[in-house]
């Protein structure tokens, strides 16, 4: 388990230009163990981008980024990752507990864990997100939110330090939502993870999150929801009038250049 408080991810002054059009720069972000960053952003903002940067699939164009004092080349055992949901056919004959295995030992060749030892891990893993009465299900016949679990147990079967989650509450109902916040908020206490959690709606995570990446119109801004999710904050990054509205313990962004459609009073993607 990482040190309380050890930096799992470093960014120092990251660049990331597609041609002429700059994504963002000069980003510096540190995420520690056990904390919790939301990225937040309308659309084509770059952060997809950014988690394929420290996923070592995508170059920085400047700057640097490193996962556990480590440069990021060809990715890391130590990165699990959550990607955007996509349901499963029925036709896949693949079954939840095949799914977490893969994560265990698919990018290995040759002889893995014996058979009723690696049968032990994968149960664990699928118990730890509280699937394990899914395990032997075809995916394609699983909820939206029970493929999502599975998703989480494949990403926890690393044994990571950091989780990137790429908007994993999208097409999730209020209920799906909240079981994954709930997942990732105990896989980040037990686990002491670092987490990035890429997302169009930041309400379902308010409770869990510790700091916000907002990107907007290739400049962004770090801290705390409460000093980044403001009228003048956000005024000031998209440089056109945006008003944050409080109602009922959520929070609605309306306006701002870029991220008309982006209204974090939505469930999932506008
Ligand atoms: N390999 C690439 N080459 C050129 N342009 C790219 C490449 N990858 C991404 N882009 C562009 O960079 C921009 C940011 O893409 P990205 O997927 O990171 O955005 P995003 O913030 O995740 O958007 P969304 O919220 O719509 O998923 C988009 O305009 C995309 O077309």
């Amino acid at each position: 388990m990482s040190a309380p408080g050890e930096v799992v991810l470093s960014l120092a002054d990251a660049g990331l230009r597609f041609g002429q059009r700059t994504l963002w720069d000069h980003l510096d972000l540190d995420v520690r163990a056990g904390e919790v960053v939301a990225v937040l952003g309308g659309n084509g903002t770059g952060k997809s981008s950014l988690l394929k940067v420290i996923l070592g699939q995508v170059r920085l164009t400047s700057g640097s980024v490193r996962v556990l004092g480590r440069p990021v080349d060809g990715g890391s055992r130590r990165v699990g990752y959550v990607p955007q949901q996509t349901l499963a056919t029925d036709a896949l004959p693949l079954r939840g507990r095949d799914l977490v295995g893969l994560g265990l030992d698919g990018d290995r060749w040759g002889i893995g864990l014996p058979s009723r030892r690696r049968r032990r891990v994968v149960d664990d893993l699928l118990a730890s997100v509280h699937a394990g009465g899914e395990a032997d299900r075809r995916l394609g016949l699983l909820s939206g939110g029970e493929q999502q679990r599975m998703r989480m147990a494949q990403a926890l079967a690393g044994d990571p330090r950091l989780l990137l989650c790429d908007e994993p509450l999208l097409s999730l109902d209020l209920a799906h939502q909240r079981v994954v916040c709930e997942l990732v908020d105990e896989s980040r206490r037990a686990r002491d993870l670092g987490v990035l959690f890429v997302t169009h709606d930041v309400n379902p995570l308010l409770g869990i999150v510790d700091r916000v990446l907002y990107l907007a119109g290739g400049r962004f801004r770090v801290g705390t929801p409460d000093e980044v999710l403001r009228s003048d904050v956000l005024t000031d990054l998209y440089g056109s009038p945006v008003e944050v509205v409080r109602a009922q313990g959520r929070l609605v962004v309306v306006g701002g250049g870029d991220a008309a459609g982006h209204d974090h009073g939505d469930e999932g993607r506008p």
